[in-house]
């Protein structure tokens, strides 16, 4: 059975991590693609879990040998997902998620045009701004022009938000990972035909087997 694509995106600070990571526990069978980065780590991020961590030649490198599906710059550093991660998912029987930017969404989506994209968006500019203020005092990394720098391409990648399929609006947590689970699990119940297969089990639709089985109780 073909495995799903998923593309999420999102301005950064929308909360897409935290819901990715909730989704994760909910839901099996989802593989997520560890992009390669040529930032350097955050906080507590450690190389090979959030990200692989490499260096702007090695990333050049990388571009060079055709070693990415895809990949941008992104707030001055390049990301990329390696061309490896379909294979893996779809070895190990999963489906994949990757969590990228506008630009890579928009070169995945053509390349694979059956991929199911997914934005998140943050109730409003001030929650998003609230949001990216308190995240950079957790860390006490990120500076003013940063966040500036970070609404501003909120409105632009916004503009991109009629290339995805679904958009959820992350307000409250549990309920934008409801409706993102509910997208997965529809998505896969659309894979799998699973409306078919549960209307050919309704006994007003005079199923083969069922009455076949049913003859063998003389009814
Ligand atoms: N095109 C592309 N974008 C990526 C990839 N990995 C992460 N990104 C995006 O890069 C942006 C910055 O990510 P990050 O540095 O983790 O910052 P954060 O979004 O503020 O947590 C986000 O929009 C990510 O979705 C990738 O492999 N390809
Ligand atoms: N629904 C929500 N309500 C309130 N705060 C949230 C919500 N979702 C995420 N956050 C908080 O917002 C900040 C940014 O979230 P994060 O997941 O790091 O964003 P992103 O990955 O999109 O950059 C974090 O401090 C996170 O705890």
């Amino acid at each position: 059975m073909a495995g799903i694509l998923f593309i999420i995106s999102a301005p950064s600070g929308s909360g897409k991590s935290t819901l990715v990571s909730q989704l994760r526990t909910l839901v099996a069978g989802l593989d997520f693609s560890i992009s390669y980065t040529t930032r350097s780590p955050r906080g507590s991020e450690e190389d090979g879990r959030e990200y692989h961590f490499t260096s702007r030649e090695e990333f050049e490198r990388m571009v060079a040998a055709g070693d990415f599906l895809e990949w941008a710059e992104v707030f001055g550093n390049y990301y990329g997902t390696a061309v490896s991660a379909l294979a893996h998912a779809r070895d190990a029987g999963k489906d994949l998620l990757l969590d990228i930017d506008v630009q890579g969404a928009v070169q995945v989506m053509k390349k694979l045009p059956q991929a199911v994209s997914i934005f998140i968006l943050p109730p409003s500019p001030e929650v998003l701004e609230m949001r990216l203020r308190n995240r950079s005092e957790a860390e006490q990394v990120t500076s003013e022009a940063v966040i500036e720098g970070r609404l501003a391409e909120a409105r632009n990648e916004l503009k991109r938000i009629g290339d995805y399929k679904y958009a959820l609006v992350n307000d409250v947590l549990d309920q934008a990972v409801a409706e993102m689970r509910a997208i997965v699990l529809f998505e896969r119940g659309a894979r799998d035909g699973v409306q078919a297969v549960a209307e050919s089990c309704r006994t007003d639709a005079a199923s083969p087997r069922l009455s076949s089985a049913l003859g063998t109780f003389g009814r």
